[in-house]
C-alpha cells in the first residue's frame, strides 16, 4: 500500500507517517477528528491515500513551499537556500528512520538470537516456551518464602497448601513447573493456554492460605505449622484432625506417613509419627503429667462404604450409631501403646496392610480413606478425653471424575465426591459454632463425627498439589476446594454453593447430602454389594489356602498310616472319604462365590 502511495508522489509520506506516528506528540487531528493513521486504517483503500497525504502534509510539518519573491536574485537565492534546507531536513529523517530501522532489525535479531539458544538448551522440549515465559515471570517478583522461624498462628480451622518437587516421569515428560510460591501464604498457577490463533500464554491465578509450603519444605517444617499446634488441644479436652487431600500423587502419603526413600517409607518423619512424638512429650510435661492420661492408637481404611480393620488384617468393621448419635466402629482394634516406638510399629504394620497386594497401576489406597487415630483416656476410664485423627483421603481426582471411566469406578468416584463434600459441609459447620453438622452424609463423616463438635475442637487441612502442567486442572480444583474450606468459614453465601455446583454437579450440594435420586442409590447398593462380594471371595481364597495346608497334612497321615502292617481299612476308609467330602465342600463353596464374583463383575446380576 505505501509503495502505491508512494507512486503517486508521496515517497516522502510513509517515512513522515513513521515520524508521526513515533512523535510523542499527539499529531493535528483529521478533518474527521481522527489522525491519519487511524483514518487509512478506517478507509482501508488506497485510492485514500493522496487525499490522506494531503492531510499528512498539512497535520505534519513538511518543508514549507518557497515563497514567492519579488526579486529574481533574491528568488533564487532563497530558493537555493530552501531547497538545501529540504534536502538536509529530508536526509536527516531518512537518517535517523535508517538508524532506528537498524536498530530495530538488530534487538529482533538479538531477540531471536536468545529464543534460538533457549530452544536449543530446551531441545526437544514442547513447553519451551510456556517455561520462558514462567521463567521471566519469576524474575520479576520478590519471594518471600516461609521459613521455619516465622510465627505459627493459632487457628480452630488452618488450611494450608504444600507443592511437592517435580518427579522423575513429570521430569522425562519435561513438564513445566506451573506453580510459584511468592511468599509464606500465597501462590500462583500459571495456567498454559493458547489464544485462538494459538499463540501461547500464561493464565495466573492467585492463591492465598493460612501457609503456603513450596518444594523445598521437609515434612518436619510442614509438621510445625500445621498438626503440631493441634497436639495440646487432646490433652485439654478437644478432638483434632488433620487431613492431607490432593490428587493421586501429589503427596499425602509421604507427608502424613513419612518420607520415602525408594520404596521404603520413614515412619519417623510423617506427621503421624511427629504427632506421636509430641504426644508423649507432652504426656510427661509437669502440665499433664498428673492427668495419667492413658494413649492408644487405631488405624482403619474406609473405602466407600466399607471399614477395614488396618491393624486386624484388614478385618471388616461395622459403624453402628446408637439413639444418642454416638458412632461407633464396632471391633475395632485400639492397641495401648506406651512409647513412641509402640506407635511407629503400628503407623509400620497398618501402612504395609494397606499397601499389600496392591500395584501401581491399580492402587487402592487412592481410592480409600486412611485413618490413623491417637487418644487419651485417664487410665481405667472408658471416656475418651482427647483424640487426634490424621487422615490421608482418597484421591480428589478421583471424586471429581463420575462421568468418565468404567461403572465401577464411576461409583468410587461418586462415594469419594460425596465424602470430601460431606467433609467440607463438616469442617464448615465446625467453623460456624451450633450450625448443623451433616455428618450423615458420609461414612468418613461419620466415623469421625465427635472431632467436628465441642468449641474446643481444631482442624487442619493439607492441599497437596503436583507442580506439573499435566496436573494443572487436579491441581486448580484441590486449591479451589481449600479455599472454599476457609472461605466458608466466614461466609455462607449463596456463591459458594453455586461454586460447589459448578464443581461437582447438583445431586450433593444439600446439607444433608441425601442419596439423590434412584439411580444413584442402585449405584449405591450396587457398589456396596461388590464390594462385599469382593470381600467374601477373598476369604474364601484364604479359607482354600488354609485347608488345603490342613489336607495335605491329613491325606498325608493318613496314607503313611495305611503303609503300616494291619491298618484299620474301615477307619481309614471312613476317614478318607470324610476328608475329601470336607475339602470338596470348601472347594464347591468357594466356587459359587467366585461364580457369583463374575456374574456381578460382568453386570450379569
Ligand atoms: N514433598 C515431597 N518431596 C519429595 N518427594 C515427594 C514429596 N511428596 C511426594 N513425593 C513423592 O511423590 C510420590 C507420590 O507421593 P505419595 O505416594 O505420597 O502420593 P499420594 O498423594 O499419597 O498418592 P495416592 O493417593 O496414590 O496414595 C512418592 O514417591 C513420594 O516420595
Amino acid at each position: 500500500r505505501w509503495k502505491k502511495s508512494a507512486s503517486n508522489g508521496g515517497k516522502m509520506f510513509p517515512y513522515l507517517i513513521e515520524e508521526n506516528k513515533r512523535s510523542s506528540k499527539p499529531s493535528s487531528p483529521t478533518p474527521l477528528g481522527r489522525n491519519s493513521e487511524e483514518v487509512n486504517h478506517r478507509m482501508g483503500g488506497s485510492h485514500v491515500h493522496n487525499n490522506i497525504a494531503s492531510r499528512i502534509q498539512n497535520s505534519t510539518s513538511p518543508p514549507p513551499s518557497p515563497p514567492k519573491s519579488p526579486t529574481n536574485k533574491k528568488v533564487s537565492n532563497s530558493r537555493r537556500d530552501s531547497i538545501y534546507d529540504y534536502k538536509s531536513e529530508a536526509a536527516k529523517k531518512v537518517e535517523l528512520i535508517a538508524k532506528n530501522r537498524d536498530e530495530r532489525r538488530q534487538r529482533q535479531a538479538d531477540e531471536k538470537a536468545q529464543k534460538d539458544l533457549i530452544m536449543h538448551l530446551e531441545q526437544n522440549n514442547p513447553y519451551w516456551e510456556f517455561s520462558q515465559m514462567i521463567r521471566d515471570f519469576r524474575n520479576g517478583i520478590d519471594f518471600r518464602p516461609l521459613r521455619e522461624h516465622d510465627p505459627v498462628v493459632e487457628n480452630q480451622i488452618t488450611v494450608c497448601v504444600r507443592k511437592r518437587p517435580l518427579n522423575d516421569k513429570e521430569d522425562r515428560r519435561k513438564e513445566v513447573d506451573v506453580i510459584t510460591v511468592n511468599t509464606k501464604n500465597q501462590l500462583i498457577v500459571h495456567e498454559p493456554k493458547h489464544k485462538v490463533d494459538l499463540t501461547k500464554y500464561l493464565e495466573n491465578q492467585n492463591f492465598r492460605f493460612d501457609y503456603v509450603f513450596d518444594d523445598s519444605c521437609s515434612n518436619d517444617i510442614v509438621y510445625k505449622f500445621t498438626a503440631k499446634p493441634l497436639v495440646k488441644t487432646i490433652f485439654e479436652g478437644g478432638m483434632a484432625t488433620c487431613f492431607a487431600y490432593g490428587q493421586t500423587g501429589s503427596g499425602k502419603t509421604h507427608t502424613m506417613g513419612g518420607e520415602f526413600r525408594g520404596k521404603q517409607q520413614n515412619f519417623r518423619n510423617g506427621i503421624y509419627g511427629l504427632v506421636a512424638v509430641d504426644v508423649f512429650k507432652l504426656l510427661n510435661h509437669q502440665k499433664y503429667a498428673q492427668k495419667n492420661y492413658m494413649v492408644s492408637a487405631s488405624f482403619f481404611e474406609i473405602y466407600g462404604k466399607l471399614v477395614f480393620d488396618l491393624l486386624a488384617k484388614k478385618q471388616r468393621l461395622r459403624v453402628l450409631e446408637d439413639g444418642k448419635q454416638q458412632v461407633q466402629v464396632v471391633g475395632l482394634t485400639e492397641k495401648i501403646v506406651s512409647k513412641v516406638e509402640d506407635v511407629i510399629d503400628l503407623i509400620q504394620k497398618g501402612s504395609m496392610e494397606r499397601t499389600s497386594g496392591q500395584t501401581s497401576a491399580n492402587s487402592n489406597s487412592s481410592r480409600s480413606h486412611a485413618v490413623f487415630q491417637i487418644i487419651l483416656r485417664k487410665s481405667g476410664s472408658k471416656h475418651v478425653d482427647g483424640k487426634f485423627s490424621l487422615i490421608d483421603l482418597a484421591g480428589n481426582e478421583r471424586g471429581a471424575d463420575t462421568n468418565k471411566s468404567n461403572r465401577q469406578t464411576r461409583i468410587e468416584g461418586a462415594d469419594i465426591n460425596k465424602s470430601l463434600l460431606a467433609l467440607k459441609e463438616c469442617i464448615r459447620a465446625l467453623g460456624r459454632k451450633g450450625a448443623h453438622l451433616p455428618f450423615r452424609g458420609s461414612k468418613l463423616t461419620q466415623v469421625l463425627r465427635d472431632s467436628f463438635i465441642g468449641e474446643k475442637s481444631r482442624t487442619c487441612m493439607i492441599a497437596l498439589i503436583s507442580p506439573g502442567n499435566f496436573s494443572v486442572d487436579h491441581s486448580l480444583n484441590t486449591l479451589r476446594y481449600a479455599d472454599r474450606v476457609k472461605e466458608l468459614i466466614a461466609t455462607d453465601s449463596p456463591e459458594d454453593d453455586a461454586a460447589d455446583v459448578a464443581m461437582y454437579g447438583e445431586e450433593d450440594i444439600s446439607e444433608d447430602i441425601n442419596e439423590g435420586d434412584e439411580e444413584m442409590l442402585q449405584d449405591e447398593e450396587r457398589r456396596l454389594h461388590i464390594s462385599s462380594m469382593e470381600w467374601e471371595v477373598l476369604e474364601s481364597n484364604r479359607h482354600v489356602i488354609e485347608s488345603c495346608v490342613y489336607f495335605h497334612k491329613m491325606a498325608c497321615d493318613l496314607y503313611k498310616a495305611s503303609q503300616k502292617n494291619g491298618f484299620d481299612k474301615n477307619h481309614y476308609a471312613t476317614n478318607w472319604k470324610n476328608l475329601l467330602n470336607e475339602m470338596i465342600d470348601i472347594q464347591k463353596e468357594a466356587l459359587l462365590k467366585a461364580n457369583e464374583f463374575c456374574n456381578v463383575l460382568d453386570g450379569r446380576v
